[in-house]
């Protein structure tokens, strides 16, 4: 039992440095956080904070836009899961109300004429780009080099993970080929003092890909669930540091060794709040079957392989996820009075 009261903080650097004593100490610190709580902060990473600035202020320029200016570049016109979505649009908990934020989808940018475009892999297309932000030019500037830099973090954790795994450091090099990823921009509104106590501004949740690298600003109001203690607990917002947490994919990847938990955003604060969280689900054609290091002695795998194509549709089949999060969120409550408190 973890007596861990928050996700750690977790320095990066030495993955780039040539002590190995540090080296372990890095693997060591992720391989517990993923037992755990799945969640982790790292920080001295390659992301430079004037980026992560950049990428935070081009997204409330893009959301101080008028609705029906935002509405031009709806992700519903045109396909591939790109453009903006609407207040309310999501509904993890299946509130009265939906989850009170907006966001703005950009994914793996590919040609129309690219295979897997033609051939309709899930999720994968040409981006969209507002033209009626301030600067334009900048915002798309902006938009794929974060993009860039954030999906050259995944590789960096994902082959940290590798070892954490004892994983050859390769492991990885299929799937991280042409992947399935969605960066989103996020405008959490501030929830009005007389809200009812079911707003969210994302309900509970787990995400469904590999693993997914989170940008917040300094608000806060983002909780993962400690399930030793059943409580919520803050990721408090650390200046330059990004949130690492793993998704459903891979926690079936390691047969349940490593955990996709619960997370949610409750803004209270009386003040708008923005993230960029990155979901790096990998390439679709990429098959995912149990670890060898995360087999059952005596069992084996309790999940037959799957593409990850196959499972991002299906969980996307599941309404985002709710099916299963419902029954993980109905275990909670039983666990915890006050899981929603
Ligand atoms: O905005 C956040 O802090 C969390 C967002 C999130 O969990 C998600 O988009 O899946
Ligand atoms: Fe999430």
């Amino acid at each position: 039992m973890s007596t861990e009261r928050a996700p750690p903080i977790i320095d990066f650097s030495s993955f780039y440095g040539e002590d190995p004593t540090a080296k372990q100490s890095l693997i060591q610190q992720v391989r517990s956080a993923c037992e755990t709580f799945g969640f982790f902060q790292i920080i001295n990473h390659r992301i430079p904070e004037s980026l992560q600035q950049d990428i935070l202020k081009q997204s409330e320029q893009f959301f101080e836009l008028p609705l029906e200016i935002k509405e031009k570049y709806n992700k519903d016109i045109g396909g591939f899961n790109r453009g903006y979505e609407r207040l309310r649009a999501q509904n993890f908990e299946k509130k009265a109300e939906g989850d009170l934020k907006e966001g703005y989808y950009f994914g793996t940018h590919l040609a129309l004429d690219h295979p897997y475009v033609v051939q309709r892999k899930i999720n994968l297309g040409p981006n969209k780009y507002p033209e009626d932000v301030a600067d334009p030019e900048r915002f798309k500037m902006t938009a794929d080099s974060y993009f860039k830099a954030v999906e050259k973090l995944a590789h960096d954790i994902l082959n940290v993970l590798a070892a954490t795994l004892g994983l050859d450091e390769n492991f990885f090099q299929d799937y991280i080929d042409t992947p399935i990823a969605i960066l989103r921009l996020l405008h959490y509104p501030p929830q009005p003092a007389d809200a009812s106590p079911d707003e969210r501004g994302i309900g509970a949740h787990t995400d469904f890909g590999g693993i997914t690298i989170l940008l917040q600003d300094m608000i806060g109001g983002l909780q993962v669930w400690n399930r030793d203690n059943s409580t919520w607990v803050d990721v408090k917002p650390l200046e330059g540091a990004l949130v690492v947490n793993l998704g459903n994919m891979m926690m079936r990847w390691t047969n349940d060794r490593y955990v996709s938990n619960l997370h949610r955003v409750i803004n209270k604060t009386g003040q708008e709040r923005y993230s960029v969280p990155f979901f790096f689900s990998g390439n679709p054609e990429f098959v995912v079957k149990c670890l060898p290091s995360c087999e059952d002695v005596m069992n084996g795998a309790k999940y037959p392989p799957v593409s990850v194509e196959e499972w991002i549709t299906g969980r996307y089949a599941d309404t985002y996820g709710a099916a299963d999060d419902k029954k993980a969120i109905k275990d909670l409550s039983a666990h915890a009075s006050n899981a929603y408190a």
